[in-house]
């Protein structure tokens, strides 16, 4: 896709170009940066709204800050598009989020300017601060700056850091609360609520700086003891952002960030400042592009759309099984008033939407707030409610001690859906599933499982909230395979279920995998070879029976999942034919050992040799020693 005629874009190299410009000539550039994005995002998909809100911020931090000196760190990194652009990635911005592209997020191996690394939200000013102590212990020059958004803000890190970072006291140490008011839902919580009440309040600023003049006045410079108490009382009444200044941040806001000026114009104020800084700029998701304006929850992250009427250009015909999950607990909720839903702010995304609106009393978004959120379903469990906190897989990984120690070792009854567990594609190595398995695998008294179909997710569902146990049910990003029924049915815990009865060879497959397996069968099939396929719905606990019954009757095993190898389920057969003295032969398919880079999941899997056909020959060279070229030349 080449560059279009962009009359600044075009003429500047990167940022260092920016004080070459006019004001006017800036204003054109924010405006073509905004137009470049739509057109790359229209086409790659991507999280166009986030980084449409940014341009200016982006643009003044780059006027501000030297990022060959200063460190700019952007929490999660998903707005980061204009920042991308201007430090050096404009030719190569068409290939955003496209296999062997650029990624969606910032990323070190990327650029020299990606100072540090995200996806997963809420770390900027953690890794800001320990940049700045860093940076302060071997005398290094350049300000630190952290950019987190008000969603991010919600999260336990974000406040661990501004705790320590108070204590600290650095300075040339600023955060930027980028507050648009939205998560990717419009964004929940206490801590909104006061945001909200400082941007309304503006009122109050001036007259906060009269009154301390004022008191100033009659109680002498010096302060005595009781206007000091006044001022603190009276501050905390009308003063905007009081709650940073607490933690020992000074407080500068708000301001427009949609004011290109203005905000340079602060930024480079506050560099003069002592201390640690905070900098509340409100911005709007999706500015200066109507239809991200008018919906930004949709256009948050986007697949590819209609530039003209932002319609997304692919519809799918089946339903995702993140809805499939959603209705069937609609379902169930109907019918037991104890079904709660929890989410750590992915309420659109993981399929909770419909459950929010026609249970909003038993809906529970708690901000982005993963281990609260195990926590939290612990608690309702406690009381006899029925829990069902849904987690994408990769960021469960946030509650890991939360689900031992508050879920799993209390034996409580809460429900894990596991949403895109597995490889998920665009958004890259920070975003895939592949671990869960792994790390679940290893606590006991937690029922791991994955449905092979919607149907099967759904009777998962029903089981596990019939069960009285911790129970994860894991599930991949995307279309759901297969129709749905009427109704539900129990499934017995850890039962497998043969499809297919063939003879030597056993493929053991989990969740998206028996589509594959079934798919091998036919391949291998036409070598006439016959396998059995075996849904292993239950990754914890294996069935015993069926797989002793298998290891007496094939010689050749196969495992299959879309998780990491390292412990997987792979692992735990293999544990089971080693620890019971079996001679057979196993053969794993599944993720390496290697974090995997971003594009769509074919290609990922092509890569990994993990498509049917490429499964199929490669068992058949492990297994008799030939070659089998089933794959088509491209
Ligand atoms: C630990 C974690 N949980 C959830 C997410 C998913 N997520 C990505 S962006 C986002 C909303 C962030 O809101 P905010 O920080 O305000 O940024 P905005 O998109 O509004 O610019 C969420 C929940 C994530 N990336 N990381
Ligand atoms: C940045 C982030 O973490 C989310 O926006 C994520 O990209 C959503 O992924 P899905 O598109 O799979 O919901
Ligand atoms: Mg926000």
């Amino acid at each position: 896709m080449p560059l279009k005629n962009f009359k600044v874009l075009n003429n500047i190299n990167d940022y260092k170009d920016l004080h070459k410009l006019s004001k006017e000539e800036i204003n054109t550039l924010a405006s073509e940066l905004r137009e470049y994005i739509i057109e790359v995002t229209s086409k790659n998909g991507g999280h166009i709204g986030p980084s449409l809100g940014v341009v200016e911020l982006t643009i003044a931090l780059l006027m501000a800050f030297d990022p060959e000196i200063d460190r700019i760190v952007w929490d999660i990194g998903h707005q980061a598009y204009a920042y991308k652009i201007l430090t050096g990635r404009k030719d190569e911005f068409p290939t955003l989020r496209q296999y062997k592209g650029i990624s969606g997020f910032l990323k070190r191996s990327e650029s020299k300017y990606d100072h540090f690394g995200a996806g997963h939200s809420s770390t900027s000013i953690s890794a800001a601060l320990g940049m700045r102590v860093g940076k302060d212990l071997l005398k290094k020059e350049g300000y630190t700056v952290a950019v987190i958004g008000d969603g991010a803000m919600t999260a336990g890190e974000a406040f661990e850091a501004l705790n320590n970072a108070g204590w600290l006291d650095p300075s040339k140490f600023i955060v930027i609360l980028n507050d648009n008011q939205m998560s990717i839902s419009p964004n929940v919580g206490a801590l909104y609520t006061y945001f909200n009440k400082i941007i309304t309040n503006q009122v109050f600023q001036k007259p906060r700086q009269a009154l301390k003049e004022i008191l100033d006045k009659i109680f002498g410079k010096q302060g005595t003891k009781l206007a000091r108490k006044l001022e603190e009382y009276i501050k905390g009444l009308f003063a905007p952002g009081v709650i940073f200044e607490e933690l020992g941040f000074t407080y500068v806001g708000t301001i427009d960030g949609h004011n290109l000026f203005d905000l340079e114009k602060t930024l480079e104020n506050v560099k003069q400042m002592r201390g640690p800084i905070l900098i509340h700029v409100i911005t709007q998701k999706g500015k200066g592009y109507k239809p991200a304006e008018e919906n930004p929850t949709p256009f948050h992250g986007m697949s590819p759309f209609d530039k003209i009427t932002g319609e997304p250009k692919k519809s799918s015909v089946n339903p995702s099984w993140s809805k499939v999950f959603g209705k069937a607990l609609c379902e169930l909720a109907e019918k037991d008033e104890t079904i709660v839903a929890i989410t750590p702010a992915m309420r659109e995304g993981s399929g909770l939407l419909e459950f929010s609106q026609r249970f909003p009393d038993r809906f529970f978004d708690v901000g982005i707030a993963e281990q609260h959120a195990a926590t939290f379903a612990g608690g309702l469990a406690v009381e006899g409610l029925k829990p069902v906190a849904s987690f994408y897989s990769t960021f469960l990984q946030r509650a890991y001690d939360q689900v031992i120690h508050d879920i799993a070792l209390q034996k409580l009854p809460v429900v894990f859906a596991i949403d895109r567990a597995g490889l998920v594609g665009a958004d890259g190595p920070t975003h895939h599933g592949v671990f869960d398995i792994s790390f679940l695998r290893a606590i006991p008294e937690i029922i791991i499982s994955a449905p092979k179909d919607a149907q099967e997710l759904r009777d998962l569902l029903y089981t596990a909230l019939n069960s009285g146990k911790p129970f994860a049910i894991r599930y991949p990003r995307g279309e759901a395979v297969g129709d749905i029924k009427e109704g539900f049915k129990e499934i017995p815990i850890g039962s497998w279920e043969v499809l297919e009865e063939g003879k030597d060879i056993a493929f053991l497959a989990v969740g998206r995998y028996v589509q594959k397996a079934l798919e091998v069968r036919r391949i291998l099939k036409t070598k006439g070879i016959d396998i059995t396929v075996v849904n292993a719905r239950f990754i914890r606990p294996i069935d015993k029976e069926l797989l002793k019954h298998i290891l007496n009757t094939h010689q050749f095993i196969i495992t299959g999942e879309d998780g990491s190898l390292n412990g997987g389920f792979g692992s735990a057969i293999a544990e089971f034919i080693m620890d019971n003295d079996y001679e057979n032969r196993l053969i794993r398919f599944g993720i390496p050992d290697k974090f995997i880079e971003h594009g769509s999941v074919n290609l990922l899997e092509k890569d990994l040799g993990l498509l049917p056909e490429q499964i199929a020959e490669n068992i058949y060279k492990k297994i008799f020693n030939k070659d089998f070229v089933f794959m088509k030349k491209a």
